[in-house]
């Protein structure tokens, strides 16, 4: 599939359910559709990242959490099913398992596949250095898992996830999995020990008691102040110390690059080069 460059104007087919035959497709300009403006720029960070970094030799392919990652699968199904056939997907929850099974592609998982190609995953934030915030969705132990798995790991978003340091736009917290029977011991450490006075069990919305992981374990959300967060490494690495922890939604030097779909059609990448951060922006109208 040609990547999009600087300037190009970026055409889809109209979206459908991936089951449908569809053998003429209309192209359509991407931002010329009946999504809102923030899904539509989700979905332009999705399609370009995919565009930028699904290449027909990647075969083993980790799928992220989130609302971001469903544009994610969409562009790798409009790579065909002939690339496809021969792939394995990789979920990092019960919603992306979900996703793979019903665009009908490979599931697999990371104990057969411990090394990804690539893995795709939305953010919650992401700051200067590209470490980022996850665990909105409570699934950040597998997220971290296939992360690290990953020989490339890219984030997808929408501009609002695009800040100077974690924690301006993202106020809960840092997410923190938990085994269940060390939660209060936890949140009492994490009150008087690291001093993030309010953190709190994360309480289920459609259900008595608490967000309940993949795993069978609790969330923590714990907010640090700003200055602790200009170094996310330190905080997460305090905070993975305290026994009953599981894992951090803190990604510290994971990502390579970072895609966010902007309010004007353009996309903002941040990605790695050597040890330093560019930007650039790609206008897709
Ligand atoms: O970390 C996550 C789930 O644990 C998600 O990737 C994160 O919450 C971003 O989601 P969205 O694409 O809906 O903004």
């Amino acid at each position: 599939m040609p990547l999009p460059h600087v300037g190009e104007v970026l055409t889809t087919p109209v979206p459908r359910p991936v089951s449908m035959p569809g053998p003429t497709e209309p192209t359509t300009p991407l931002t010329m559709s009946k999504l809102s403006p923030i899904e539509q720029s989700k979905r332009l960070a999705a399609y370009i990242a995919v565009d930028k970094h699904i290449f027909p030799e990647h075969k083993i392919i980790g799928i992220g959490s989130g609302s971001t990652v469903p544009y994610v699968v969409e562009r790798i199904v409009q790579q065909g099913k002939e690339l496809n056939k021969d792939r394995v997907f990789i979920p990092t929850g019960f919603q992306s398992k979900e996703l793979i099974i019903s665009s009908n592609l490979n599931l697999g998982d990371v104990d057969q596949f411990p090394t990804i190609d690539v893995t795709i995953d939305g953010a919650d934030e992401v700051d200067l250095e590209l470490n980022c915030i996850k665990g909105g969705g409570a699934c950040h132990l597998r997220e971290k898992v296939l992360a690290e798995a990953a020989k490339t790991f890219i984030l997808v978003a929408d501009y609002r996830k695009n800040v100077e340091y974690l924690g301006t736009a993202f106020t809960p917290g840092v997410p923190i999995e938990v085994v269940p029977f060390a939660y209060a011991k936890v949140l009492q450490n994490l009150h008087h020990v690291l001093g993030s006075r309010t953190a709190a069990l994360r309480m289920a919305k459609a259900k008595a008691g608490p967000v309940v992981s993949d795993n069978g374990n609790f969330i923590i959300d714990a907010p640090f102040s700003r200055e602790e967060m200009m170094n996310p490494y330190s905080v997460m690495a305090r905070i993975k110390m305290l026994t009953g922890v599981v894992e951090v939604g803190l990604f510290c030097h994971m990502a390579q690059a970072a895609y966010f779909g902007n309010q004007d059609g353009s996309v903002t990448v941040k990605r790695m080069e050597g040890s330093q951060v560019v930007e650039e922006h790609i206008t897709a109208p």
